[in-house]
């Protein structure tokens, strides 16, 4: 991954453990939100990602290319991918059970991704200081042990929760709260 200075972890960040009341490996990571357009399962053309946590720690989930999706003819769009890395990196720092946001996102593309194509992604943490956290992703074609299409790295920094109450939708908030609590 060819990735900044300022996605690559201080000599003195932490190392993530898997949390008490972490989900246990192999169960599926519900939304965090219903109408997310990376998770979202009622969001009308989102990209319906599916994902689990294999550890506690990191994060595999299934991105199928779909029409909608597309940047030149037949292949999925550059900012798409980047949207499905973006998200599954949220997913994996979500699992640490307080709230962050995307700071910085660095993008690799390696290969082009036909639409029809289920991506494979995995993400995982490289490390922890303060506020921040340092996060890896990539995507592979096919397989989970196929041709990797895109790398990510990114800088995460946790918020309060008000965060999300002064900049959003509150009442959506309050309404879906029962989501945060049982899903990652
Ligand atoms: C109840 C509701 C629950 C909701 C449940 C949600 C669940 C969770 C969703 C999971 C999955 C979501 C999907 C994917 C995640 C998104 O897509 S999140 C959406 C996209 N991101 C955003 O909207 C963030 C917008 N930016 C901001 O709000 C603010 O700039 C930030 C990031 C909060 C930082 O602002 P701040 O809190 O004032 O902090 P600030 O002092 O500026 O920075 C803190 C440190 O970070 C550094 N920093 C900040 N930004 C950057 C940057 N871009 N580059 C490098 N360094 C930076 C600063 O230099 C500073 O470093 P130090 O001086 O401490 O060394």
């Amino acid at each position: 991954m060819t990735r900044s200075a300022l996605t690559t972890p201080p000599p003195d960040a932490t190392r993530p453990r898997p949390l008490p009341g972490a989900p246990a490996p192999g169960a599926p990571l519900g939304p965090h939100y219903s109408r997310c357009f990376g998770c979202g399962d009622g969001h009308p053309n989102g990209l319906h990602l599916t994902a689990l946590t294999p550890d506690g720690i990191s994060v595999v989930a299934e991105f199928t290319v779909e029409e909608t999706h597309q940047g030149a003819p037949g292949l999925a769009h550059g900012g798409v991918l980047a949207a499905a890395m973006d998200e599954v990196i949220g997913m994996s720092v979500w699992l640490f059970q307080r709230p962050y946001v995307t700071g910085r996102l660095e993008t690799d593309y390696l290969a082009p991704v036909p639409v029809g194509t289920v991506l494979h992604m995995r993400a995982w943490c490289n490390g922890m200081s303060g506020r921040k956290a340092y996060l890896e992703a990539e995507g592979r074609i096919g397989s989970p042990d196929g041709p990797v299409a895109v790398r990510a790295a990114a800088l995460f920094i946790e918020v309060a929760m008000e965060h999300f109450a002064k900049h959003g939708d509150i009442q959506t908030i309050a309404d879906e709260h029962h989501e945060y609590e049982v899903n990652p």
